[in-house]
């Protein structure tokens, strides 16, 4: 398993070096096979934000063929559909414009009408066995990826022996506090795992999870392939 580390100027610079790997990395795939659909797991955050928007455009424009692009997300907040923390709504409207075949879209549910361990385990169903061919994850400045926070129950619950594949994750640290994640053997399990930070307040947990420390979450992730490590050099100052 191998792990590459990507380092720019700044935060904007780094979202377009994330979206322009995007695009070389699906079209590679894409090239393998004509009927190949690529498993993407998207993220929440803020470089994530900025990384979705470069991505609409380029996939409107490029070598992808955006149809043949499936959409998962690694956690979201559970609120209701329009809430403006939801993670999956604006990569949705960014990337949809580019031509997404909508039934490959993959959003976790929001809160209208179902109940928190409900929803998770309606995701788990949907999901089944799906292996990402490329997983990112955002890292919060404390370690966390996706909804699984250190010294937590979601960390207990979505660790590397998790029995769910998707778990219901309440009293986050940070809000809101009900949350639905991925565990760490579905993301584990994908092909790459992308991580991607951005600013100095993300520069000591980055520096654990490189290194892998298993105190922080993110020390805990890699992928099956590779583990891609995409920061600015803000983000990337306390690396050895
Ligand atoms: O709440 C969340 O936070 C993390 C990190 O976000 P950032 O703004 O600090 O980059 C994100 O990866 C996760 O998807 C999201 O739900």
């Amino acid at each position: 398993m191998e792990t590459e580390l990507e380092i720019f100027d700044d935060a904007d610079t780094l979202a377009a070096g994330v979206s322009e790997g995007l695009v070389r990395r699906i079209s590679e795939l894409q090239r393998e096979s004509n009927t190949k659909i690529v498993s993407v797991c998207l993220t929440g955050g803020t470089i994530a934000g900025k990384v979705h928007e470069l991505l609409g455009a380029e996939l409107a424009d490029g070598p992808v063929d955006p149809y043949r692009i499936a959409l998962w997300w690694g956690d979201e907040r559970f609120v209701p559909t329009g809430s403006e923390d939801r993670n999956a709504e604006p990569a949705i409207s960014a990337l949809t414009p580019a031509g997404l075949d909508q039934a490959l879209v993959h959003p976790m549910p929001s809160s209208d009408g179902v109940d928190l361990d409900g929803a998770a385990q309606a995701y788990a169903a949907e999901l089944g066995d799906t292996v990402f061919d490329i997983c990112l994850l955002g890292i919060g400045p404390d370690g966390h990826v996706a909804s699984l926070f250190p010294d937590h129950p979601s960390l207990a619950a979505g660790g590397e022996d998790a029995a769910a594949r998707v778990i219901a994750v309440r009293d986050s640290p940070k809000p809101p506090p009900e949350r639905i994640s991925l565990t760490l053997p579905v993301i584990n399990a994908s092909q790459q795992v992308w991580l991607v930070a951005a600013g100095q307040g993300k520069a000591e947990a980055v520096a654990k999870a490189y290194r892998q420390d298993p105190s922080v979450p993110a020390g805990r992730v890699h992928g099956n392939e590779a583990t891609w490590y995409w920061l600015d050099r803000a983000a990337a100052a306390d690396l050895d």
